[in-house]
């Protein structure tokens, strides 16, 4: 194993609103990246993919889940599988599906690499997971242009009507955004506005990610 397969990766972390353009932002560095840094440079993972497993609960009670909680994420295994990605070991990721409110029978192999993207809503708000992150970055998306978005997503991808979305923003999404996401803001390095087509923030984070990866710092 030569040294830089021994570094230490880098881990990215990119917070905020549900749509408030985590996945774009992180997604459009990766995509981009990709191609000069390879398999082995840059990985991308989704805090969503570690919604935990209900297949043991009635699709009522599924529906019923607060899934704008801490709670509702499997951050113990989160955490182990980015503690397993430091120490140079490949992971088997979860995958999850919004139609179903579960996880589905197929993992994604993830193998380390320098660079880890992870995007998600409550990341910062776990203690050991916030101490793995080496850059923090939140996307200070007005929350009215987050549901307006979330609104033309979840009924096009997520298969929600417009009175289970209505219903579930004003019951768990927005107050648990209050209570967990905006207070988050303060444990942020880099906040990000104009959501996640911010060109000049994309270049900023980029040329970060190619300094760590080309100089190592
Ligand atoms: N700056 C932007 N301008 C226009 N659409 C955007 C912008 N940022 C995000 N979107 C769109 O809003 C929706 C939610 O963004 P997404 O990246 O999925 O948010 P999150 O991952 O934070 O939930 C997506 O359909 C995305 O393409
Ligand atoms: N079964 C589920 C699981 C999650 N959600 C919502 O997803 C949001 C987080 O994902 P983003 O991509 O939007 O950040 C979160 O606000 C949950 O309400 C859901 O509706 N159903």
């Amino acid at each position: 194993m030569n040294a830089d397969q021994l570094a230490k990766p880098t881990i990215i972390a990119v917070v905020g609103a549900s749509a408030s353009g985590k996945t774009l932002f992180a997604q459009t560095i990766y995509d981009e990246l990709l191609p000069e840094l390879g398999e082995q440079g840059i990985s991308i993972i989704k805090e969503d993919s570690y919604y935990r497993a209900q297949d043991d609960l009635p699709m009522e009670e599924r529906i019923r889940t607060n899934y704008d909680h801490p709670n509702a994420f499997e951050h113990e295994l989160l955490h182990q599988h980015l503690s397993d990605l430091t120490a140079g070991k490949a992971i088997e990721c979860p995958t999850y599906c919004y139609k179903t409110h579960t996880r589905t029978a197929e993992t994604v192999t993830i193998n380390p690499t320098k660079i880890i993207l992870i995007e998600g809503i409550m990341l910062l708000t776990n203690e050991q997971l916030r101490s793995s992150f080496d850059i923090k970055v939140y996307m200070d998306t007005p929350l009215d242009i987050c549901l307006i978005r979330r609104i033309k997503r979840d009924t096009q991808e997520r298969g929600r009507s417009i009175d289970s979305i209505t219903n579930q923003y004003l019951e768990t999404v927005r107050p648990m955004y209050y209570q967990f996401i905006e207070p988050a803001k303060a444990h942020a390095d880099i906040v990000i506005t104009r959501g996640g087509k911010n060109r000049m923030a994309i270049e900023v984070l980029k040329a970060k990610i190619r300094q760590l990866t080309y100089n190592n710092n």
